[in-house]
């Protein structure tokens, strides 16, 4: 990091306080910026660095500092000139990319991994949209998300984020964070994720059914899959839900939803979706 690039002084050159309504809660704690790159593995390839949330900088100064090319995407259209005026020389040296838009919108770069102080208000979205693209992430996060994205089948914590997420990496809490690190301090404890990608075991053909299926399924939790399936169909658009339970293995059908592992998700919902859509659209 250039010493002028602390943080406060990034803040105090941009002329921002952080509008929480907006999702601006900046990082100023020099201990975190500095940490958040080195939660990606050794062997990650930091060839081109995405970060969702420039805000003032802070953050794309230190990845600027330890990948070769990095590309940030703002929404707030006064932060994404700042950032352009404050990073101008990196800019003209093709390490730094400033897209301003949202990122839920835009089209995002081919990125090697991404490192991000996410906006809360929309980081289940933002999540994803990353985590399909198939590379390793280190994110912050309000801490419940994290934990129940990271929670092992069979807890407390597990549910359909954790299911979903699952599918597409392996997802690990690596630090707690307290309000105290960002300003304006949120309301809420925050925790850094780290995703590495895994092959899924099963390949879901229809990734908006298998959300939708999960989903669905965790509304009867308590329930066996074999009552959540048949109960649910109107929420997963399942046409023929007796099919489902006939052609799937009988020990999954009598466990449930919060004891069954991703993969397994994945397996269920690509029988479902070939055997219990019934003759039409399903
Ligand atoms: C939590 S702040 C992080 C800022 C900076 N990276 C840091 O660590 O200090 C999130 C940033 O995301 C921006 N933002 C909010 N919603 C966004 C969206 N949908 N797309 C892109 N950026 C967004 C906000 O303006 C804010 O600058």
């Amino acid at each position: 990091m250039t010493a002028s690039r602390d943080p406060d002084r990034l803040l105090e050159r941009a002329g921002v306080t952080g509008n929480p309504d907006r999702d601006q809660h900046f990082l100023v704690d020099e201990r975190v910026l500095d940490r958040l790159p080195t939660h990606l593995l050794d062997d990650t390839d930091r060839s081109h660095v995405l970060e969702i949330g420039g805000g003032t900088g802070a953050l794309t100064d230190r990845l600027l500092s330890t990948c070769d090319r990095v590309t940030t995407v703002e929404r707030d259209p006064a932060l994404a000139e700042f950032l352009r005026q404050e990073f101008a020389a990196e800019i003209d040296a093709g390490r730094l990319t400033v897209v301003q838009g949202d990122a839920l919108e835009v089209d995002l770069p081919d990125a090697t991994a991404s490192v991000s102080n996410l906006p809360y208000g929309v980081s289940s979205e933002i999540t994803f949209r990353l985590l399909p693209l198939g590379i390793p992430t280190v994110l912050m996060f309000q801490r419940e998300f994290a934990e129940r994205m990271a929670a092992d089948s069979g807890t407390d914590d597990y549910g359909r984020l954790s299911v979903s997420a699952g599918h597409y990496a392996d997802v690990a809490v690596v630090e707690p964070v307290p309000p105290t690190a960002f300003s304006p301090p949120p309301a809420v404890e925050s925790a850094i994720v780290r995703t590495t990608p895994r092959e899924p075991a099963y390949v879901v053909d229809d990734e908006d059914f298998f959300l939708r299926f999960v989903k669905a399924l965790f509304t009867q939790r308590r329930k066996t899959l074999r009552n959540a399936v048949r109960n649910t169909a109107h929420i997963s658009g399942l046409a023929d839900p007796d099919a489902v339970v006939a052609a799937a293995d009988e020990s999954l059908m009598s466990r449930r939803a919060g004891d069954v592992a991703p993969d397994e998700f994945a397996a269920l919902a690509t029988l479902a979706a070939e055997v219990g859509q019934g003759d039409g659209d399903g």
